[in-house]
């Protein structure tokens, strides 16, 4: 299934990024990871690379986009963004960072409902590689799909980035959902409202709504809200359970970019006008505003309206 061997660079080693190289590597390429601490050689990991991966989280994208600027990358080689997040200071997705910094260079988006341990277990997966460049997202597809990582290819980038974001601030409210044990009726009403919500705010921002319907959207919304593997979902889950947010991050490992997305998309939310009333409660419990119950009230006594 797989291309010629290629030569893969990953940047960041955090869960998703061992598993990414995990999955090249097992399809017989040539694989560097760079990581900031363990393995600090940027430019030998970048050196004659075919494909470089970024899969850092949000906080490490802009300065590793400027670093490797710096040393300059082939000028074949495709840049794929494995982020899930938005960047604070200019609003803008990873693989739009990405793109100011490489305005010629081929950018995919990789994303889906990937919950990495599941997949370091070898249990199957699917996940979208999206471009503005078919021949980019198909060369991806073709490095990384194997019998137990299924890739599609979409021509909506955007879409299937927000998707994979977007998705991070509603398992933290349903993670809510479930530690205040209110029950499957709760929970399905809060995905599928959650889901309107994604769609609302990604048609916005040049999404397809069908984009948001797929692997990266309400896919990844099911299984991040399904899942104790999700750290955004137990990280609501505790919330939803009365622990403060400094207790609930100690008992978490890794990154929940649903924290770091809600302030972000409440910005971009306000200077388009669209309603985020699940993404607003969100944010009020992470600041410590409001308490859950109180957060649900709200969302039960908004205004009636049609669906
Ligand atoms: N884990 C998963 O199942 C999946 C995760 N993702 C997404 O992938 C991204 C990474 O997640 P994950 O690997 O799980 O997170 P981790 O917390 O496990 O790892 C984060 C990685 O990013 C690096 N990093 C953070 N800040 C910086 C910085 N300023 N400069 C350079 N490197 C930095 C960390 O380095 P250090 O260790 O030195 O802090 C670490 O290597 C997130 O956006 C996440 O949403 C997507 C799909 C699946
Ligand atoms: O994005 C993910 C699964 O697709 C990982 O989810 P968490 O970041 O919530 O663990």
């Amino acid at each position: 299934m797989a291309t010629s061997t290629q030569t893969i660079a990953i940047l960041g080693a955090g869960a998703w990024g061992s598993t990414l190289a995990m999955l090249a590597q097992a399809q017989g390429h040539r694989v560097r990871v760079w990581d900031r601490r363990t393995a600090p050689d940027l430019a030998g990991v970048l050196q004659g690379a075919e494909v470089i991966v970024s899969a850092v989280s949000m906080a490490g994208v802009r300065p590793l986009a400027g670093a490797v600027q710096k040393i300059g990358i082939p000028p074949q080689a495709i840049l794929v963004s494995a982020t899930k997040g938005l960047d604070p200071v200019e609003l803008l997705t990873p693989t739009q960072i990405w793109a100011a910094n490489f305005p010629n260079q081929a950018v995919v988006v990789l994303s889906g409902p990937n919950l990495s341990v599941e997949i370091r277990q070898g249990l199957p997966a699917a996940a979208v590689v999206a471009s503005r460049d078919p021949w980019a997202a198909t060369q991806v597809q073709r490095a990384l799909s194997s019998d137990r990582f299924r890739l599609y290819t979409s021509s909506d980038p955007i879409g299937v980035e927000l998707g994979g974001t977007l998705k991070n601030v509603i398992a933290i409210a349903v993670g809510v959902c479930d530690g205040l044990q209110l029950g499957t009726n709760a929970r399905s009403a809060l995905v599928t409202r959650g889901l309107a919500e994604m769609i609302r705010v990604g048609s916005r921002l040049g999404a397809r709504p069908e984009t948001l319907n797929g692997l990266s959207g309400l896919g990844d919304l099911l299984a991040t809200c399904h899942s104790p593997l999700s750290r955004n979902y137990r990280v609501g889950y505790g919330l939803g359970q009365g622990k403060p947010l400094g207790q609930v991050l100690a008992e978490i490992e890794g990154t929940a970019e649903g924290i770091h997305t809600a302030p972000v998309l409440l910005k971009i939310a306000a200077q388009h006008g669209i309603p985020v009333p699940i993404t607003h409660e969100v944010q009020l419990l992470l600041q410590g505003q409001t308490t859950p119950v109180a957060a649900l009230a709200r969302l039960m006594e908004r205004q009636l309206k049609s669906e």
